[in-house]
């Protein structure tokens, strides 16, 4: 049996449950292709990362990196742990605003919002924008002032650490389009300016080395980097920060092969270095925040598929296609992801086949896995790719007209459909007709 799998996960009839929930029964209900959450999962990661900050006695923050994951009721189990949430969007900040979510606890991303998205976050009285560039920080200066509107705020900078990651997901390198270089001292330059803008209150350093990360190095170095920052800032300065934002980045298990790190391994890692660089170095010790994504959500998480056409190309390679793929799941073509699937209806049989599961669309890199171990398959079986639950739904898309799938939430033996399936009449829905028929040829 795939070990991402327990025995906890089967029902007497062997069919793989998802918060209590039979997968096939889900399948019946709402089809498939099928985003599932095991919301008790995602209240136990978060229940997780609290317990380490508590254990340790220190005054922290959790924000919920939601473009792992975002719809309304996500932000509602957010906001019912009590955690922050970081938005990269209007339209994130939007969806937290639709949930009830408490504007107060958003931190606001991105290295290029647009003005209308800072209006907006001012407007929703949002708790902190973490500023990213001069650009902004002029707009947000000059709108603060005009507004006489007091906004805190974090400069995100640019640590030159780069993590041990695809290089797509990497982004504390020097080389990034994100943040406040540190080398050439524009960091210094931005805390200047910030302290200068009469209504901005710089409450923190904010920094993300990367994502699906799997050592704790890079992060005990952004600590080192940043509190010798901050020792230096308090002198020639006099600006004491309150906040080391380490941001996200913690890596998860999606194959047997990984072999990630405890979210409270990192997290221990983080604040001990942080109590021992800033007694070290003379600085008052520091809150600390992270911003999980990925590892609040991705195991929580699976996608249902039905099994479609298949191929064998004798001696080469055998297909089995499902009825979703790339649109549902960008991440094995962009970068490369791996993920395990298992029959839905008993994940205890053996193998008897070595498959690649490809998508339906109209692309040759639109294979969600390849060369897995699976038992005996036929059309209609459902196939379960676990581990699905962080920046699957968030980056879907629909090329080739395909309507995206359903989200159901499932605990304690229920499901509730958060998310609607789309529909064909949604994806025309948006589109306007020639304004003169005749010239459609
Ligand atoms: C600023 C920032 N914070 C947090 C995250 C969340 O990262 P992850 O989902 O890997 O935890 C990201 C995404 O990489 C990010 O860009
Ligand atoms: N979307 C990426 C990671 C997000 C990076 C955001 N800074 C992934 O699926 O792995």
């Amino acid at each position: 049996m795939n070990e991402q799998i327990t025995n906890a996960d089967l029902n007497a009839a062997h069919h793989l449950t998802v918060g209590g929930v039979d997968t096939l029964d889900l399948v019946q209900k709402y089809q498939t292709p099928l985003y599932v959450y095991d919301t008790g999962a995602i209240r136990q990661e978060i229940q997780a990362f609290k317990q380490v900050f508590e254990a340790n006695d220190v005054n922290y923050q959790i924000s919920y990196a939601s473009k792992a994951f975002a719809a309304v009721a996500m932000y509602q189990v957010a906001a019912q742990a009590g955690i922050h949430c970081d938005v990269v969007s209007g339209g994130e900040m939007y969806t937290a605003k639709q949930a009830g979510f408490p504007m107060a606890n958003l931190s606001f991303h991105g290295n290029n919002k647009s003005l209308t998205e800072l209006t907006e976050a001012l407007d929703y009285g949002v708790g902190c924008i973490i500023v990213d560039n001069f650009y902004e920080l002029a707009q947000l200066t000059q709108l603060t002032t005009q507004r006489e509107q007091l906004t805190k705020i974090m400069l995100r900078v640019a640590p030159g650490i780069s993590a041990h990651t695809h290089e797509y997901i990497s982004t504390g390198q020097e080389d990034s389009k994100f943040g406040f270089d540190l080398n050439s001292h524009q960091a210094d330059k931005a805390v200047k300016q910030a302290q200068a803008a009469p209504y901005l209150d710089l409450i923190g350093i904010h920094c993300h080395i990367g994502s699906q990360i799997f050592e704790l190095n890079g992060f005990k170095m952004i600590v080192d980097k940043l509190v010798t920052l901050f020792a230096r800032w308090q002198t020639e300065l006099g600006f004491y920060p309150q906040i080391i934002n380490v941001g996200g980045g913690f890596g998860v298990k999606y194959t047997s092969e990984d072999q990630p790190l405890l979210p409270t391994e990192f997290v221990d890692a983080i604040i001990k270095e942080t109590i021992a660089q800033t007694k070290a170095k003379h600085v008052p010790m520091l809150e600390i925040w992270i911003e999980p994504g990925r590892s609040l959500v991705a195991t929580a998480g699976m996608t249902l598929y039905t099994l479609g056409a298949s191929k064998e190309i004798p001696g080469i390679r055998k297909y089995l296609a499902v009825d979703g793929g790339m649109g549902d799941n960008i991440r094995p073509a962009l970068y490369e992801a791996k993920y395990e699937a298992v029959l839905a209806k008993d994940p205890t049989l053996p193998s008897e086949q070595v498959a690649s599961i490809a998508g339906k669309y109209c692309e040759s890199g639109d294979m969600l896995i390849w060369d897995q171990k699976l038992p005996a398959t036929k059309p209609g079986d459902v196939l379960a790719v676990l581990d699905t639950g962080a920046y699957g739904y968030s980056m879907a898309s629909n090329y080739n007209r395909n309507p995206r799938p359903a989200v159901v939430f499932c605990e304690n033996g229920h499901s509730q459909l958060v998310v609607q399936r789309e529909t064909y009449a949604d994806l025309t829905r948006l589109d306007i007709p020639l304004a003169t028929p005749e010239d459609v040829k």
